[in-house]
């Protein structure tokens, strides 16, 4: 058996489309959306990432604003940047590009943002209505990897309702979102997180029906962690030296044997990666909509 491809790419062209319109409806009023980027520093990876949200904004007709500071910003020139997004009219919602540079408090910087215009649904107040809002519609911005899984596995006829997930990794992004996300009634999944201080964690991932792989090492998840026919999200990102060309290309944290024993896997790159853009601009879509 060879896993179907859970195709991000597709899924997230079929979301801009759908949003193309939404945006078409709130310009027509006067209530254009906009997202903001602040940018510290000058990782490449984060630098591409950013042009790529701009992109995707210019796609479905979200004005745009970019924030670059330098890798020398202090605390209190990333503060300044925030609140000046908070009180721009023009900016609906904005994201702060992580991981920041060391000296910089990611907490406080998350903490500053006004929860309003937190596009990446990253807020502490944002992540407590997600914990404590279990049953009602949300209304507030969701974490955009942890919801760009969930809308994959479902465009993709991939039932959630009772079935076990099994999450690697614990960062912010999506580790730690994954449980309150997955575990809402409207989902109804059940979920097990596992990190590096997890034993065993082959004998805990053989129990998924699917597994969220965001552990950032390349082909942790291997065939024999893998329950035949599950599900597998490659989330995870590396960089290696393809031995083809030479050069420096993205991998996952999915051994390329499990596409021999899963039912269903994600592509890393072509996976999730494009669903956490699309669900970005889902999120700023609907925080306009909310502000209009
Ligand atoms: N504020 C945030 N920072 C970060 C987030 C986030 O959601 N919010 N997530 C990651 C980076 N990220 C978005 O910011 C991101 C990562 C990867 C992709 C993507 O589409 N990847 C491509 C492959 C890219 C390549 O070839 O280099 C893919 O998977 O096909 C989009 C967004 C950390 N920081």
């Amino acid at each position: 058996m060879v896993a179907a491809k859970l195709d991000g790419k597709a899924a997230a062209a079929a979301i801009k489309d759908e949003l193309r319109e939404r945006v078409a409806r709130l310009v027509e009023a006067g209530k254009t959306p906009g997202l903001a980027t602040v940018l510290v520093g000058d990782d490449p990876g984060s630098q591409w990432y950013v042009a790529g949200k701009h992109r995707d904004c210019a796609e479905v007709g979200i004005a745009s604003i970019r924030v670059d500071l330098p890798e020398t910003a202090t605390q209190e020139d990333v503060e300044a940047a925030i609140d000046q997004l908070n009180a721009d009219p023009a900016c609906t919602g904005y994201i702060v590009q992580l991981p920041l540079p060391k000296h910089i408090d990611q907490d406080v910087i998350i903490g500053r943002i006004d929860p309003a215009k937190d596009a990446d649904g990253l807020h502490p107040t944002n992540l407590g209505w997600l914990v404590l809002n279990v049953n009602d519609e949300i209304t507030t911005p969701l974490p955009c990897t942890p919801r760009g899984c969930l809308e994959l596995l479902e465009r993709n006829g991939v039932e959630l309702a009772g079935k076990h997930i099994v999450v690697i990794g614990r960062g912010i992004t999506v580790g730690r979102p994954m449980g309150p996300l997955a575990t809402r009634r409207e989902h109804n999944a059940t979920v097990t997180l596992c990190h590096t201080g997890t034993p065993d964690i082959g004998a805990i991932a053989r129990q998924a029906d699917i597994i969220v792989a965001a552990a950032g090492v390349q082909g942790i998840v291997k065939p024999e962690w893998v329950k035949p026919g599950a599900a597998v999200l490659d989330v995870g990102v590396s960089r290696a030296i393809d031995p083809e060309t030479g050069k420096s290309k993205v991998v996952g944290d999915v051994d390329p044997a499990v596409w021999e024993i899963a039912g269903h896997i994600s592509p890393n790159p072509g996976g999730v990666g494009p669903m956490t853009r699309a669900l970005l601009l889902k999120n700023v879509v609907e925080m306009a909509e909310r502000q209009a």
